[in-house]
């Protein structure tokens, strides 16, 4: 299912973002041409047979007033009952027949709905995943969250419905307007005039509300930022005892949502109103002019009784039309919100050289690196240094001073904006983003632990480790204890982002995962920073092990952790100012010299 989404949205051409919604939507759509037609089909053969009754009606009025002169009477039957007979056979089958289409399309369009919901909501997903940490830097989470639920609901909702009935209005109105200039074309301007109108009208709404629901998306985005953030910060909202500053500026957010629907509301409810004054006037027209024809002896009164109803059949499904039309302009602010999500340009572009995580080796370089945030000042500034396959290096510095920054340069999180970054001399831009990722085991500073079991949290990435290798990697990262002692051991839940377990659990649950992931290449940024003295100890003296004869990177502030580095590296500013053992750091006594001796109390 993934693959078949991914080769659908390499299908469809990305069209510029000033270009319609309904033509992006289409566009995107041109997948399911067969089963938007047969929808169609179904939809127009529906309303054929819909329509039908009314010229029943008029052919029952014309047997029973003519009797044997009725048109039926003329093909033959003579007989008033036997016209009857038939009439009613006549309506069975048609009946029938609108029952079978009208399943027949609900079903279609339906699932239709379902499946283009679905397949959209996995593609804007997959491109989300594709986009490079800054859009989500720049973008809320709650607003992405709005796009992904609630654009594509409305889009579902409009699929479901809304479709199916612009497509019977516009199949009444071809087909009433035909029977009325084919039966009687005198009279049918009459039923005719209220038409350009009411398309007009229909225009010159869906251009005015456009606007209006496009501020209304926007706001529920804005709205759906704050609650998201405010729910992830919780435990300070409570801790700062601000719960009435936050009710007040979600009030805030959500009122703005309100009165952006009011300024929708307002010109979408007059729509209806409108329309219904342009239709009772085609109405009306019919039922005195036809009447005074039926008189004076000009039309038959059967023609007359079916053309007042068909009239009637013709104008008023238009008033649902503003029903219609209100769910389409909510359609088109969502499709164009969720388009541009997946026109979005994906600009962190993986590389072909193929890097099979057994052939790794694990050296290190980077050339003259350069790099600036966005709209920021430089933060590494022509950085070079080599790691040689298997050795383990640390990185110290002040708070700042680019050390995580260099780590998501080598994960390729962020594009280097000079120099180079080389595994195993091949320019990380070459490689494969996969498998240099996969060569990669990180630790970070924030850890993050998904809502599942600790054993799940462990496996994350190596989903095929069975139990006993689970418990391997959680015994060296000095977990295993803990877990141990947990209610239900490894099956234990940790909650949302791991929040049922202190800091230093999560961070030990962290290098278990990176542990078991066995990756050539192990990152450690400040991984035992929130676990005591003792414990940290402990795993400094069980990661020793696993580091042999793999190339690491150790990022810590706690100096003692670290002086076992085959070489330290020493950030100031975005630049290396020293580099050495621990011996040759503390001889030179420099600011690694002057660091230890504040750190081991010396001064
Ligand atoms: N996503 C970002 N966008 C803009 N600026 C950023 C971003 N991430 C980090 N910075 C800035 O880049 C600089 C270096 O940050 P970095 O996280 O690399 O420092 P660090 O040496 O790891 O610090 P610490 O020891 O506190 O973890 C900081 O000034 C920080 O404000």
């Amino acid at each position: 299912m993934l693959k078949k989404s991914i080769n659908q949205s390499k299908t469809r051409q990305n069209l510029p973002q000033s270009t319609p919604p309904l033509r992006r939507l289409i566009n995107y759509g041109q997948n399911y041409r067969t089963q938007i037609w047969q929808a169609t089909v179904c939809s127009i053969l529906n309303k054929i047979f819909d329509l039908a009754p009314p010229a029943l009606i008029g052919a029952a009025v014309d047997v029973v007033v003519q009797k044997e002169n009725s048109l039926i009477g003329k093909l033959g039957v003579t007989d008033v009952f036997g016209q009857l007979v038939i009439l009613s056979i006549l309506s069975f089958i048609i009946w029938g027949l609108e029952s079978v289409f009208e399943y027949a399309y609900a079903r279609l369009w339906r699932n239709l709905a379902q499946t283009i919901q679905h397949e959209l909501r996995l593609d804007a997903y997959e491109h989300l995943q594709s986009l490079e940490l800054a859009y989500f830097e720049d973008n809320s989470t709650g607003g992405l969250m709005s796009i992904l639920s609630d654009d594509i609901n409305q889009l579902e909702r409009f699929l479901d419905v809304g479709a199916n009935e612009i497509l019977q209005v516009s199949a009444s109105v071809l087909i009433i307007g035909a029977i009325f200039f084919i039966s009687t074309p005198s009279v049918a301007w009459m039923a005719m005039l209220p038409m350009p109108f009411i398309i007009w009208g229909s225009f010159a709404f869906q251009r005015r509300l456009a606007p209006r629901y496009a501020n209304v998306r926007e706001k529920v985005s804005l709205m759906n930022g704050q609650l998201a953030n405010n729910l992830t910060g919780i435990t300070t909202i409570k801790s700062f005892t601000a719960e009435a500053y936050e009710a007040q500026r979600i009030a805030a957010q959500s009122d703005a949502y309100r009165q952006s629907n009011r300024h929708a509301i307002a010109l979408s409810a007059a729509f209806v109103p409108l329309i219904r004054t342009f239709i009772l006037f085609g109405f009306t027209s019919i039922m005195l002019y036809g009447g005074m024809e039926v008189v004076a002896g000009n039309l038959a009164v059967g023609t007359y009784s079916m053309l007042v109803f068909i009239t009637q059949r013709l104008l008023w499904p238009l008033t649902r039309l503003g029903e219609t039309m209100d769910l389409y302009q909510r359609a088109m602010a969502s499709t164009t919100r969720v388009m541009n999500l997946l026109d979005t340009p994906i600009a962190m572009h993986s590389g072909d050289i193929s890097l099979p995580i057994n052939q790794v080796q694990g050296e290190l370089v980077f050339e003259n690196v350069s790099f600036a945030y966005q709209g920021r000042e430089p933060v590494i500034q022509n950085l070079s240094l080599q790691i040689p396959a298997g050795k383990t290096v640390a990185i110290v510095g002040a708070t700042g001073s680019g050390k995580s920054t260099l780590v998501k340069l080598l994960l390729r999180l962020y594009e280097i904006e000079d120099g180079a970054i080389s595994l195993d001399n091949i320019d990380i831009r070459q490689l494969q983003l996969t498998d240099l990722r996969r060569a990669i085991g990180l630790v970070s500073q924030d850890v993050f632990l998904f809502h599942g079991t600790v054993k799940e949290n462990i496996a994350y990435g190596s989903f095929e480790a069975t139990l006993p290798e689970i418990i391997a990697a959680a015994e060296i990262a000095e977990a295993h204890e803990f877990i141990s002692k947990l209610p239900q051991g490894y099956d234990t839940i940790v909650g949302e982002r791991g929040q049922k377990l202190s800091g230093g659990q999560q961070q030990r649950l962290a290098l278990a995962r990176a542990i078991l992931k066995n990756p050539p290449i192990l990152i450690l940024d400040e991984a035992t920073s929130a676990v005591d003295n003792e414990t940290e100890a402990a795993i400094v003296r069980s990661l020793e092990k696993i580091t042999q004869n793999r190339t690491t990177i150790a990022i810590a502030h706690r100096l003692s952790t670290i002086r076992n580095s085959d070489c330290i590296y020493v950030m100031d500013r975005g630049k290396l100012v020293e580099w050495g053992t621990h011996d040759e750091l503390l001889v030179r006594d420099g600011i690694y010299g002057m660091l230890w001796r504040v750190q081991s109390g010396l001064k």
